[in-house]
């Protein structure tokens, strides 16, 4: 399904009165400054940002069902993609407009997700206009003279936000968002992501990719209980240490029914099942993770997730999930990181019939590589 991105009939909000100040602004300026293209990103095509590209006039928001199964397409060649065919070609059904989520998880990334995006594309557009080779000082002075947001590494390593006021040489001087004005050489600064972009859900939509920007996105969603976040086709997962509710029913029954595409560890069960049967392929999911990073909880959540999918009449499913506790009573133990640290690498394995539902499982475990641990889940499909 799409929804258009077309201007909404409410009271513009301050944002959106801010960057039409910025753009008259821009127009006013035109002949004479022309904004320097994107800073420089890394050299992998899989990362390049989306905004590089020229956007399509009629541009729309595709919300759809699929997480990260794009192949490592953009969000604008996926919403292209899209638009050529109306098959998203994994046979996924796209968004249900018509399903109300109720949930506050939900709603927030909705609303953020359809404003942001094409707002977002908006202002990428303006700033990536202009000439294809850049210096670092041609970014530096384009922010000053915008007076734009940059991210200021201070002496512990703590990058700080602020704008720059003037610049040296190679030393800019930098006034924070606690008010200090600080001296930076140029190496210490990274430019920051347009406000408009905060939170977004992909983190292959910011503009800058840069370390102060990706950690500044995940902690933004973080403090908002969004612990999920996309990497293109990759789940970002922030353990939150407490009790969030975004895993009961209803959450599950709409990532089934495709009723959002936050960013989910249900999402990411919910593909791998949708490939395996329509594929028929087997499939894997990898979690890997500091010790402590919620890899066990992460992989206890896709098998709740896959059960409920392929669930028959509770019993089989149940005796998956509660192989849990019996492993974490013999190969668990407290360390420094976590409580209740697994011990050991672990391959669980889901079997499916033909139909889709569970008929059995299996773990194999190995020794425990440290700080390199890792769960693998494996789907496997009933080949008769
Ligand atoms: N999604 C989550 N929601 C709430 N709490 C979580 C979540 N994920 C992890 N936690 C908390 O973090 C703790 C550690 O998580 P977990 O045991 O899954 O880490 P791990 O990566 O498997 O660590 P190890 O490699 O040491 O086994 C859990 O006991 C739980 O308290």
């Amino acid at each position: 399904m799409m929804l258009s991105a077309s201007p909404t009939t409410l009271a513009k909000s301050s944002l959106e009165e801010m960057l039409e100040n910025l753009r008259q602004r821009d127009e006013e300026e035109k002949p004479k400054d022309l904004p320097p293209t994107l800073p420089s990103r890394p050299t992998s095509k899989a990362r390049l940002p989306s905004a590089r590209r020229s956007l399509p006039t009629n541009f729309k928001v595709v919300i759809s069902g699929e997480n990260g199964t794009g192949g490592g397409l953009s969000e604008v060649e996926r919403i292209e993609e899209t638009e050529r065919n109306e098959e998203d070609g994994f046979g996924n059904k796209k968004l249900r407009k018509d399903v109300n989520m109720g949930s506050p998880y939900y709603l927030v990334q909705q609303k953020k997700g359809e404003d942001k995006v094409s707002d977002a594309k908006d202002e990428v557009k303006e700033i990536g206009k202009g000439k294809t080779n850049w210096k670092v000082n041609d970014t530096i002075e384009y922010f000053t003279n915008k007076k734009l947001r940059v991210w200021c590494r201070q002496p512990k390593g703590v990058w700080e936000p602020g704008a720059i006021q003037s610049t040296s040489g190679e030393e800019s001087f930098v006034s924070l968002s606690n008010g200090n004005v600080v001296k930076v050489s140029a190496n210490d600064l990274l430019p920051a992501n347009p406000d408009i972009l905060e939170g977004v859900n992909d983190l292959i939509q910011l503009v800058y990719l840069n370390e102060p920007s990706v950690l500044h996105n995940l902690k933004y969603r973080y403090y908002r209980n969004m612990i999920y976040s996309k990497a293109g086709p990759v789940l970002v997962a922030v353990n939150p240490y407490k009790d969030i509710p975004i895993y009961g029913k209803d959450f599950a029954t709409s990532y089934k029914e495709k009723a959002t595409d936050s960013p989910h560890v249900f999402a990411v069960a919910d593909t791998a099942y949708n490939e395996m049967m329509n594929g028929r392929v087997n499939q894997s999911i990898i979690i890997s993770g500091e010790s402590g990073a919620g890899k066990t909880e992460t992989a206890k959540f896709t098998m709740q997730y896959l059960a409920a999918l392929g669930g028959g009449n509770g019993v089989i499913e149940s005796k998956i999930l509660d192989t849990h506790f019996i492993l974490e009573a013999f190969g668990n133990a407290k360390t420094s990181r976590n409580d209740n640290s697994t011990r050991f690498g672990k391959i669980s394995e889901i079997h499916f019939t033909e139909p889709g539902k569970i008929y059995g499982a299996g773990i194999q475990t190995c020794k425990l590589v440290e700080f390199e641990n890792f769960l693998l889940l494996l789907f496997s499909n009933k080949i008769t």
